[in-house]
């Protein structure tokens, strides 16, 4: 394990049959630091997300977090260690309402605090909620209020949405209330996995302000994004993969120059659309800056 690292994935594996989607990858993550993880499609950056945030289960390899071994524990108990991740499409409760869907953020954490017995937990919870006596009535105050501090993160995109359900909020909308429910889990890790995939321009450049001051508050980011533009302005290092291997790491600038990072690019052909890939290479490009999804 690489010392100083807040998150250590070593040797890290899945095969889906006669396909090795990620093959013996080492990821370090150091407190605070924002760390990209580029690549072509099918490179097998959403399977190692998916393999460190306990979505999936890795074949081989082990993953520590704060020197705990978390490897191939449930999304739940991923998320009460302080794991929380938000989707490459997107994943909301359409029919509860946007406090609702980040207020499950917050009651992650809470479960985590309480002690697991068998049968009497749960029905003490369950008294609780149906008598809610004062202290519960509290506790809810308390988290309602803290939904509406973290989804003024985003202006007024959500606050006057508050009660709505989240089925009919815009799709930008709906990855943003994503990510407000994963800051509600006061994680010691946020994985984004293509924040403003399916997102125009200006949605693009709003939610690439939110991951920046998100960045800035010091939290520790993990980041798939296509658009190189945001993976050159906020990552402090970046790891490029290829079919289910590191490739290169290091500086921002460094990555996108490797020689083995464009002929992966160049190997694919096109990124998610029509342009050669390598304009999607450089920062400031239309692609680079409008996105390939
Ligand atoms: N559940 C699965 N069953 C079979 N093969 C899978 C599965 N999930 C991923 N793969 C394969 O693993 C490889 C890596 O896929 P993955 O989605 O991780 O790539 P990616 O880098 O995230 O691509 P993209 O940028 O398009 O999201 C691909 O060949 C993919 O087809």
């Amino acid at each position: 394990m690489s010392s100083g690292a807040l998150l250590s994935a070593t040797g890290v594996t899945r095969r889906f049959g006669g396909i090795i989607a990620v093959d013996g990858v080492d990821l370090h993550v150091r407190e605070g630091e924002f760390l990209s993880v580029i690549g072509p499609n099918g490179a097998g950056k959403t399977t190692l997300f998916n393999l460190i945030s306990g979505q999936d289960r890795m074949d081989e390899g082990r993953v520590m977090l704060e020197g705990r071994d978390i490897t191939n524990l449930s999304p739940r108990r991923m998320a009460e260690a302080g794991v929380a991740r938000t989707f490459q499409h997107g994943r909301v409760f359409g029919n509860l309402s946007v406090m609702d869907n980040v207020l499950i953020g917050c009651h992650t954490r809470l479960r985590a605090a309480r002690p697991r017995v068998p049968v009497v937990a749960p029905v003490l919870e369950i008294l609780r909620a149906l008598i809610r006596p004062a202290s519960v009535r509290a506790e809810e105050a308390a988290m309602r209020e803290e939904v509406r501090a973290i989804v003024a993160t985003f202006g007024e995109r959500l606050t006057p949405r508050l009660d709505e359900p989240t089925y009919a909020l815009s799709y930008a909308n709906r990855r943003r209330v994503e990510i407000a429910r994963a800051l509600a889990l006061h994680p010691r890790i946020l994985i984004l996995d293509e924040p403003t995939a399916g997102m125009n321009e200006s949605e693009t450049v709003e939610m690439r302000d939110i991951v920046d001051a998100l960045k800035r508050q010091g939290r520790t980011i993990l980041l798939i994004e296509h658009k190189l533009d945001m993976v050159m302005r906020l990552s402090d290092r970046v790891m490029a993969m290829d079919n289910g291997r590191v490739i290169a790491e290091g500086t921002p600038a460094a990555v996108r120059d490797d020689p083995k990072v464009i002929e992966a690019y160049l190997g694919h052909a096109t990124i998610g659309g029509g342009e050669p890939a390598e304009a999607s290479l450089m920062p400031g490009t239309s692609r680079a800056a409008g996105g390939v999804q």
